[in-house]
């Protein structure tokens, strides 16, 4: 095992004596080639539990074990074990991508460092043209992509990726699920921070759905989604986001950001729910609609909103 957490929790002191549990009572595992998704809304506790898990701040009770030892006795060993893509973007100033990168192979990698290992991940990510840019000519994207390979040219046992697609194309978000998926297959394990449920769901081989400071749901992507519901699920686009669709009699749960709506509906409802999706086309109040078996964004909206949504 890489990881094991054990009822870690973390009180911050707030205004006016008010008290912030940010993580409450955590307990969870990680095994050797596993990608972990940490799934949860803005302030949820995921940072604090990963600068936690570094070492970098201490929990008020509970237990943090990296590879058999507590990260509370040997902060600098969590260190090296775990390599970090943080949230926000890396200041490269007139560093190239490939400067940077193979500076922070020579630093955790030392003589083992292999230059063509930085030439093998830009042609895996496609980014061998941008490779000596200077950093502040870069795009988002690149520079996401740049800390993304800082994070992994010569990464520990564990590999924590806060956000690492966001500004990303969505072709080399690909390439980029291929490299994390590769870095397992030797082994290593992956956490993966990210508001980004859809994304998440294919990437991931477990999950936990973080709220509050507290885990609602853990376990495969298909565990999660079967604790919420076994039902299918209607996309709509509409054509005005003002328009008001009247929520038909089979729908479970109803759902609404813009111009998006999703329902709910028992499988057995699936020939009614196409017949009526049509007829709004028609009508030319809805552009277009997708049909699916319910995803993990509709157990995560479900779960943290409380409510009975698709
Ligand atoms: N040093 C601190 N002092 C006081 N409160 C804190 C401190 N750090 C975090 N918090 C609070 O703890 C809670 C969890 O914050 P945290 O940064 O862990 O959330 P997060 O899930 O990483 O959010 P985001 O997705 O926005 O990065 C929040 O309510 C935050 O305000």
């Amino acid at each position: 095992m890489i990881l094991d957490v054990n009822g870690v929790t973390k009180v911050f002191s707030g205004r006016r004596k008010s008290r912030v549990v940010a993580n409450d009572n955590l307990t969870f595992r990680i095994h050797e080639g596993e990608i972990y998704g940490l799934l949860g809304h803005n302030g949820a506790g995921k940072t604090t539990l990963v600068n936690q898990i570094l070492g970098l701040s201490t929990p008020d009770s509970g237990k943090i074990m990296l590879m058999g030892e507590s990260v509370l006795q040997s902060p600098a060993r969590a260190r090296s074990i775990c390599s970090v893509q943080p949230q926000s973007q890396v200041p490269l100033g007139l560093l190239t991508p490939k400067q940077a990168v193979s500076l922070m192979g020579k630093m955790r990698a030392g003589e083992n460092f292999d230059p063509k290992r930085v030439e093998e991940l830009f042609d895996a990510l496609d980014m061998t043209e941008w490779a000596n840019t200077v950093g502040e000519k870069l795009s988002g994207g690149f520079r996401r992509l740049t800390s993304f390979c800082m994070a992994v040219i010569a990464p520990g046992n564990l590999v924590i990726l806060d956000e690492p697609t966001n500004d990303v194309d969505p072709v080399r978000r690909r390439y980029l699920w291929q490299v994390i998926r590769n870095l397992t297959n030797d082994g290593t394990s992956v956490i993966l921070v990210t508001h980004n449920v859809v994304e998440a769901e294919k990437a991931v081989d477990r999950v936990a759905i973080l709220h509050k400071g507290k885990f609602l749901a853990q376990g495969t992507p298909s565990e999660v989604k079967s604790s919420v519901s076994n039902q299918m699920r209607i996309e709509l686009s509409v054509a005005k986001e003002s328009a008001e669709i009247e929520i038909p009699g089979w729908a479970l749960s109803s759902y609404q950001n813009g111009s998006r709506i999703l329902f709910s509906m028992d499988p057995a409802n699936v020939p009614a729910t196409i017949d009526w999706a049509k007829n709004q086309v028609d009508k030319g109040f809805v552009m277009d609609y997708s049909l699916s078996p319910t995803t993990i964004e509709d157990a995560y909206i479900t779960l943290t909103s409380g409510k009975a949504v698709v």
